[in-house]
């Protein structure tokens, strides 16, 4: 009998003889927000491919509620705010909404409440061939908000918004808080990620590391990863 909601034990993943994780461990035991943390190509999204099973491991489990996360339990227990090439270009935000819904037996009053949270309204009848990276970002998240997953998963949500579109997602983040969802989300937006949780997953050599970084996660951040900078060699 375990208490964590969410598990990883063991997980090992390489691609060719790249080792990203190696007999990576990490335990969540409380829903909440958690921030995934490491510097670029160090495996943030290869991590959200294995939980999601676009990836599968080498070894280890991954685990939500106890079980292992098969196929089927990825569709009803997880969502996941991928990048834009996941949207269908000639294919409207409304589309894609609906779709989702429809698979996931959702409301339709569900679409017209988070386009009016995540202010697609405006532009929710444009094929997302049009969109700007903003507008397909914040369609990208509410398409992953229309299950009301048990795990969320969200990959760079904060990428190419402007001030007000980040205010909208950390709000949005904020609720989390409080809510028996367990939210991941990783960004090199430390101060942003401050604002929302305190519980930070540090991606650190080939495991994770679970932190409440009480100084902030910049400052973390420079321990963990920032080398002392090269002094320039005067010449003459
Ligand atoms: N399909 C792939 N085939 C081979 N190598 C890959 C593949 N996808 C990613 N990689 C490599 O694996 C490493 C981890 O990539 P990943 O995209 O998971 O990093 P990340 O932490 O999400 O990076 P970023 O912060 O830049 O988004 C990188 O070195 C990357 O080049």
């Amino acid at each position: 009998m375990t208490d964590s909601i969410f598990q990883i034990k063991g997980l090992s993943f390489a691609y060719r003889r790249q080792v990203i994780y190696e007999q990576a461990n990490l335990t969540l035991t409380a829903p909440g927000v958690y921030g995934l943390i490491g510097p670029n190509g160090s495996g943030k999204s290869t991590l959200f491919n294995l939980i999601t099973r676009l990836l599968r491991p080498a070894k280890g489990m991954i685990l939500l509620d106890g079980a292992g996360l098969t196929p089927s339990r990825v569709f009803a227990s997880v969502a996941y705010a991928q990048d834009s090439s996941v949207l269908y270009p000639y294919l409207t935000g409304r589309d894609h909404l609906r779709f989702v819904a429809r698979q996931h037996g959702a409301a339709a009053e569900k679409i017209a409440k988070l386009s009016d949270e995540l202010e697609v309204t405006d532009f929710i009848d444009r094929g997302v061939a049009r969109l700007s990276l903003g507008q397909k970002q914040r369609l990208l998240i509410a398409l992953a908000l229309v299950p009301e997953s048990r795990l969320l998963l969200m990959d760079e949500p904060l990428n190419g918004l402007d001030p007000d579109s980040v205010i909208i997602i950390r709000d949005l983040l904020a609720e989390f808080k409080t809510s028996d969802q367990i939210v991941i989300v990783s960004s090199h937006n430390l101060d942003e990620l401050d604002k929302v949780t305190d519980q930070l997953i540090f991606k650190v050599d080939h495991g994770l590391s679970l932190e409440t970084a009480a100084e902030g996660a910049e400052a973390r951040y420079a321990e963990l990863y920032r080398h002392p900078r090269k002094k320039l060699v005067r010449h003459g």
